[in-house]
Formats: C-alpha cells, structure tokens, sequence
C-alpha cells in the first residue's frame, strides 16, 4: 500500500518541520507522527491488554462496565453506537478510559477526585474492570496515557507556532495536565467475523463490511495506534468525490526500538475553533473476512480535548483571520461543543 500521507517527526528542530504539519493539517487532516519516544515494547504490551479484555472477559461481565453518558467512562457494546447516522450500528465494541490526570497518570478517578472538590458527594464514575486495575497494565496504562498528553501538547504548540500566533502556548495553556478536560483513551475490537447480521439479509456487501461509519471526530486531536496486517482506516481525503476512499496504511517508524508513527487527525473542535483553517476528515473501517485479512481489528485512539471551561473564541493567527473573511463564529466552551456532538451520536 503507497502512503497517501505526510510523516512528520516531532523530534526534529520546530523550523524544519512546522511548515510541513501545518499544510498536512490544512489539506488531509490526517497525517503520522514520527519521533514521539513511545517505546514498541509499551504498546505491544497495551494491545495485549486490550485483547485479553475483550477476549477473555465474558459478556455479562463486559456489560457490568457499560459505558456511563455522564462520564464517557466504561464499555461500549456491539450495536451500541452508529457514527455514521444514516447507516446500520457499527459492529464493533470499545472501552473508554477517562478522568485522567495527566501528571499522575491516574485514571477513571471519582468525579470529586477529578474535580478536586470534596463537595461533591455523587460520585458517578462506573467500576473499572479489575484486569485494568492490576498493578503491571495499570501502570502501562497510565504510562501511555501521560506520554500522549505530552506528544498533544507538542503537536499543538507546533500548530500554533505554524499560524503564527504571537503566544506559542495559546493551544497548550488550555491542555494543563491537571484540569478537567474530555480526553479519553479507546482501546477498539473489531472482530473479524460479523455475529450481528440477524435480520440483515437485506443488507448489501458493502454496508456489511463498514465497521466504523464514516464520521468526523468530536474533539482537538486524536492519535492512534494500529497493529500491522489489521488496517482498515479509510479517509475521505477528496471532498468533490464523496465516493473515493484511501487506505491509511501501516507505516514503520525510522527510530529504532520505538512503536510505530501515530496517525493522527485534527477533529471538529479544532475545525471550528480555527474557523475551519485545520480540516476534519471524514473518516471510516472497512473491511470484511476473507479480503486482505484474517484477523480482527485492535485499534487504540488518545481523543485529546482541551479544558472544558475553554471558551473557543477565534484564534489569534494571521492566517486563520485572511482564510476566515473576516466572519465570526458562535460563542461556545469545549464542554459545550462536547456535548452538542455525543448528543448527535449516541442519541441522548
Ligand atoms: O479504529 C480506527 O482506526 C478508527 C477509530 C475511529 O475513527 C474512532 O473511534 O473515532
Ligand atoms: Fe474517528
């Protein structure tokens, strides 16, 4: 598979790269990081985690964790969610990690732990499942999830130096490590073998073989992980042509001993906040048994959202006002924006 894509790496001087992140960032929206010092040997042992939970865990214990709305903590369920609002549910399950610190590394904390207010008294946080709470993975969880608050927090100071606006920290001051923000870390299963087609007869061989419907994402940033052999990520890279989809390969890293380049995206958040200068792509799974593939999907996204109280008025940059003609847009938090989105998707 040729690679559509730009790779980026991050541990080179900011001139040299800067240009180059800000023009994947305006025309595909999509691009890999390179040079983010995520050793292999730590996401090798993060996917295992995640295959051991969603294969090992029978479904009526998977089920005791169901995903709590308030909180965007927990277990999302085959069937469960539908990106794609036109289409059939996507056959997929997931698990979401939230209320997290970021210096710490704790994770799914109480709502008054994450708030740092004992007044607090309901606590709405759903149990954690005790294979994430066992001392070696949490520990490689809660390593990760600090690592890639860190390579966001680059990612973003590198878009703010590329827009040219005058405070390099515009973006990372609203992405402090300790306040309450709506970032999670996803670990995705998207089995092989489709169990759900019951009264799907109907249905035609390319809706069956989509496994996450095409979507944009809700927030600043997400960053994913995705095994060798197991693609299936598809952009929408070409907005006159709808219909035509490109393959986001797997890529090797050029820095020994490290996991491979993160695929990252810029999401709606962003889109908006930048008045639409960052594009968010249309994105989508796709795959079916027997075609390239035999094995599922494991996929791992870091969806990176800033503070909630942030409120996202146009941002400073010369560029952002010439490409915006001088028109504004609606006041509006993160966590509002937030909640305009999971409302849209999960139908609350
Ligand atoms: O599994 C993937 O590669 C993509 C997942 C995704 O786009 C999402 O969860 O928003
Ligand atoms: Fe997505």
């Amino acid at each position: 598979m040729s690679n559509p894509l730009a790779v980026v790496d991050i541990s080179k001087p900011e001139q040299e790269i800067t240009q180059h992140l800000l023009d994947a960032a305006r025309n595909q929206g999509f691009l890999y990081i390179d040079g983010h010092g995520i050793p292999k040997t730590q996401v090798e042992k993060l996917f295992k985690i995640s295959e051991d939970f969603f294969t090992n865990t029978p479904e009526e214990e998977k089920l005791k964790y169901s995903i709590n709305p308030k909180t965007n903590i927990g277990y999302s369920h085959f069937k469960s969610e539908n990106l794609d609002l036109r289409k059939i549910k996507d056959f997929k399950e997931a698990y979401n990690f939230g209320y997290i610190d970021f210096e710490s590394g704790n994770f799914n904390q109480s709502k008054s732990q994450y708030y740092k207010d004992k007044n607090i008294f309901e606590e709405i946080t759903n149990p954690t499942p005790q294979l994430f709470q066992n001392p070696s993975n949490s520990n490689i969880l809660s390593d990760t999830m600090v690592r890639l608050h860190r390579v966001a927090r680059v990612i973003m100071r590198l878009i703010a130096a590329s827009l040219n606006i005058e405070n390099k920290n515009f973006f990372t001051e609203k992405l402090r490590p300790k306040e309450p923000n709506g970032s999670t870390l996803r670990l995705l299963h998207y089995p092989l073998i489709r169990t759900d087609l019951d009264g799907a007869d109907s249905l035609d061989e390319e809706t069956l073989s989509i496994r996450a419907g095409a979507h944009t994402d809700y927030g600043a940033l997400a960053m994913l992980f995705q095994k060798q052999g197991q693609q299936g990520l598809q952009l929408q890279l070409n907005g006159n042509n709808p219909a035509e989809w490109t393959n986001v390969p797997y890529i090797e890293t050029s820095h020994e001993g490290m996991a491979a380049p993160l695929v990252i995206n810029f999401g709606d958040l962003l889109n908006f906040w930048t008045q639409g200068i960052l594009k968010s792509t249309v994105h989508r799974v796709k795959f079916k048994a027997g075609e390239n593939r035999n094995s599922d999907r494991y996929s791992i996204v870091f969806f990176v959202h800033p503070e909630f109280d942030t409120l996202l008025e146009p941002v400073p940059s010369d560029i952002v006002k010439k490409a915006s003609n001088g028109k504004s847009i609606p006041q509006m938090t993160a966590l509002e924006h937030l909640q305009k989105r999971l409302k849209e998707t999960y139908n609350w």
